[in-house]
């Protein structure tokens, strides 16, 4: 919708004829956004991966990140040969700890220089309604970058420009592990002193752990990090944060799948922080303590617990 309000031809491809057609013959997608009552004229959809990006400058992935590479297969060789490669998701490959900026560019074999991330405080629910916003659009090079930018600028939704595509990356899928927590502690009573502590510890964690990836620190300190963490973790529009609220009011695991409206990309992202931390030698003490509430089914309060430590250390 802000591509098609910024002026773009634009094509959805969906796996479901369904959603296909009612896209194409009603000019809505109720399944997934159904406060829209009208996607704009200029959104027409596809369900032969070949048509859908036939002549597109821009392809842009938002599918659930753990299925992104399975799904981004089957259109290796159909984009053109100068297309960009845009990601909207957040969520690190738990099966090879790759980042999606890796996912993408290595499974449609493209050059840094033909992939852009853009990541920021952009609940789609709020951007679908139209309310003012931002985000970030990061590539390698400065012309994607700003081709990228001037795609999705509108009267509400605002781009800006970065070269620190792993910061964007790590911010935006990190900050997802973070609304788990802060989500459960919310679900289990507690309030804003723990849910800052927690935002705080959380943005101290992304931020060491992206820097040892390559991240630039300001990166966190922007829209896609305590921006989208401050959003993330403020409303029951994100997946992330309602999922551990789920956890915090007594769900299971499977409880509160079986009820979340969408993927929440912090449950699978969780372990590859982890891993990553290991990787790298970064303490990552909230990732971890997420990993044993969804692995072994820590209480909120374990889980606090253990983000405390049993020392008394610098910040
Ligand atoms: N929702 C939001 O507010 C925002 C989301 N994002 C990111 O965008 C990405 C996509 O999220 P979102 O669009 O919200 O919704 P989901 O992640 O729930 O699903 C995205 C799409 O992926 C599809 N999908 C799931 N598995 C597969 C598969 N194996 N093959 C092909 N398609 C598949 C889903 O199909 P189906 O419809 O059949 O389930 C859906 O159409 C995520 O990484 C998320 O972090 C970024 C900013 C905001
Ligand atoms: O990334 C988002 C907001 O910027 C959406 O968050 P959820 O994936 O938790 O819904």
């Amino acid at each position: 919708q802000v591509l098609a309000d910024a002026g773009n031809q634009v094509v959805m491809w969906d796996i479901d004829p369904d959603v296909v057609d009612e896209i194409n013959s009603q000019h809505a997608n109720t399944r997934r956004l159904p406060n829209v009552k009208r996607l704009p004229d200029a959104i027409i959809a596809e369900s032969d991966r070949a048509e859908a990006v036939s002549g597109a400058e821009i392809v842009v992935v938002a599918i659930a990140a753990q299925h992104a590479c399975e799904a981004l297969t089957q259109f290796k060789g159909l984009l053109g040969h100068d297309a960009i490669a845009v990601s909207l998701m957040k969520g690190i490959e738990r099966a090879t700890d790759r980042r999606m900026d890796q996912v993408v560019c290595q499974t449609l074999d493209l050059v840094p220089t033909r992939f852009a991330a853009v990541s920021g405080p952009n609940l789609s629910k709020e951007v679908a309604a139209r309310e003012p916003s931002a985000t970030v659009v990061a590539s390698a090079d400065a012309d994607t970058a700003m081709r990228v930018a001037r795609a999705c600028t509108t009267d509400y939704f605002k781009a800006f420009i970065s070269d620190d595509v792993i910061g964007l990356e790590m911010c935006g899928s990190l900050k997802n592990v973070t609304a788990l927590a802060v989500g459960m502690s919310r679900g289990a009573g507690f309030g804003e002193n723990t849910a800052a502590m927690i935002q705080a510890r959380g943005l101290a964690e992304l931020t060491a752990l992206g820097e040892a990836c390559g991240a630039k620190s300001k990166t966190f300190a922007g829209l896609a990090g305590v921006g989208d963490l401050v959003a993330t973790c403020g409303s029951s529009l994100s997946r992330n944060y309602t999922f551990g609220f789920n956890l915090g009011q007594g769900k299971s695991i499977e409880e509160a799948t079986r009820v979340s409206k969408g993927v929440a990309e912090g449950v699978p992202t969780t372990d590859a922080v982890v891993a990553l931390g290991k990787r790298y030698q970064v303490a990552t003490p909230l990732a971890t303590a997420m990993s044993h509430v969804l692995d072994q089914g820590l209480s909120c309060r374990g889980m606090i617990d253990e983000l405390f430590g049993g020392q008394i250390t610098a910040e």
